[in-house]
C-alpha cells in the first residue's frame, strides 16, 4: 500500500458538526479567534469576575460563524446553551467530572483538552463520560504535556493514537504560533486549535498550510457539488504551489544546459517522466498525462525564453 493510501485509510473516523462546520471530515480546519473558521472564547481567563452573559453576547455579536465556549463553572452554561455551538472543557478542567457531565447534558458538541499530564486513557475517559450522558458529539484536542521546558510540549503520536483508537476528530492546540501546523496536519489532526487572542495572520497561515497538507493526506469524499468544488479547489491551490515551484526548476536546468530552451527539447527525457508519473496516476495513463504534461513543460520553456530574452515567435 503506498504511503498516502496508508495515511488516508488511518484518517476515517466519524465527522463531528460543530454549527456550520464539520470537524473530522472534509478539510483540516482552524478553531482561534480572527481569520480562523471558528471562533472560541474562554471564560476561564475572567476567572468568572467578568458576566458570563456579558461576554458570551459580545462574541455572538460580533461573529455569526460557529463559536465555541469555554466555561468558568457550571453556572455558565445555561448562557452557553443559548448562544454557542459547542463548549471546550480546557485542559484545566478536564478532570472535574461534575463539570464534564453537566456539559455533556447540554448536547451541544463537546471538544475535549487534554489534561498536561493526562495519559490517553484518562483523556479518552472524559469522551466516555460524555457517551454516558447520551453525547456522542466530542472532538479531543492533543494540548501538549508539561515538561522540562517551561513550555508544554505537543505529543503528536498520543494525538494519532487518540484518533485511532477513539474513531473521534481530533485537534492539535497550537497556541499563538501557527509553525507546528504543517506537522499537526500530517501527523492526521483534523483540526488546528489556536488561542481566541492569536493574531489573524497565524490563524490565515495555519489555514493555508492545513489546506496543502491536508490535499495529500486527507482523502475528501464530498456529497454536494458546493462541496465538491471546495475539495476542488484545495487541490487546485496545491497545483498552483507545485506548477510555480516545476517552473523554477525548469527555467534553472535550461540555464544549465548547453542548449536550453526549445532548440534543446528532449523528448525522450519528457516521455519517461510521463511515464514514471503515470505509476503515481494509473487512472489518468501515460495516454492521458502526456498532452497535460506537454502543456505544462511548454510553459516552462516559453517562461525560460522569456526571461532569458531569446523568445523566439
Ligand atoms: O530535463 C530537461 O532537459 C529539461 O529541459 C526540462 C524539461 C521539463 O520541463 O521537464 C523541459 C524540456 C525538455 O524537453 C525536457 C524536460
Amino acid at each position: 500500500m503506498s504511503l498516502t493510501a496508508d495515511l488516508e485509510r488511518n484518517l476515517e473516523r466519524g465527522a463531528v458538526r460543530v454549527g456550520t462546520l464539520s470537524v473530522g471530515a472534509g478539510p483540516a480546519v482552524v478553531i482561534g479567534g480572527e481569520g480562523a473558521d471558528a471562533r472560541w472564547i474562554s471564560l476561564r481567563d475572567h476567572h468568572g469576575r467578568v458576566p458570563a452573559a456579558q461576554t458570551v453576547a459580545e462574541a455572538r455579536a460580533g461573529w455569526s460563524g460557529p463559536l465555541l465556549v469555554e466555561p468558568f463553572s457550571a453556572a455558565d452554561l445555561p448562557e452557553i446553551a443559548a448562544h454557542a455551538d459547542g463548549i471546550v472543557i480546557g485542559a484545566a478542567w478536564m478532570q472535574d467530572f461534575q463539570l464534564v457531565r453537566a456539559v455533556a447534558r447540554l448536547g451541544l458538541p463537546v471538544l475535549v483538552q487534554r489534561g498536561p499530564a493526562a495519559t490517553l486513557q484518562e483523556w479518552l475517559a472524559i469522551a466516555d463520560y460524555c457517551v454516558a450522558e447520551g453525547n456522542d458529539q466530542v472532538v479531543l484536542c492533543e494540548s501538549g504535556s508539561r515538561t522540562h521546558q517551561a513550555d508544554t510540549t505537543l505529543d503528536l503520536a498520543l494525538m494519532r493514537a487518540a484518533r485511532r483508537t477513539s474513531g473521534r476528530p481530533v485537534l492539535v492546540g497550537l497556541g499563538e504560533d501557527p509553525s507546528l501546523a504543517a506537522a499537526a496536519v500530517a501527523a492526521g489532526a483534523d483540526g488546528l486549535l489556536l488561542d481566541p487572542g492569536a493574531p489573524e495572520q497565524a490563524a490565515l497561515d495555519a489555514g493555508e498550510v492545513a489546506r496543502i497538507v491536508g490535499v495529500v493526506v486527507r482523502r475528501e469524499t464530498p456529497g454536494s457539488v458546493p462541496e465538491a468544488r471546495g475539495a476542488i479547489d484545495r487541490v487546485d491551490a496545491v497545483l498552483a504551489v507545485l506548477l510555480e515551484r516545476r517552473a523554477e526548476l525548469a527555467g534553472t536546468i535550461q540555464r544549465l544546459k548547453p542548449v536550453g530552451g526549445f532548440a534543446g527539447r528532449d523528448m525522450d527525457r519528457e516521455r519517461r517522466l510521463v511515464a514514471e508519473m503515470a505509476r503515481r496516476a494509473p487512472t489518468l495513463g501515460e495516454e492521458r498525462l502526456a498532452p497535460i504534461m506537454n502543456a505544462v513543460i511548454e510553459a516552462g520553456l516559453h517562461l525560460a525564453e522569456e526571461r532569458a530574452g531569446t523568445r523566439r515567435d
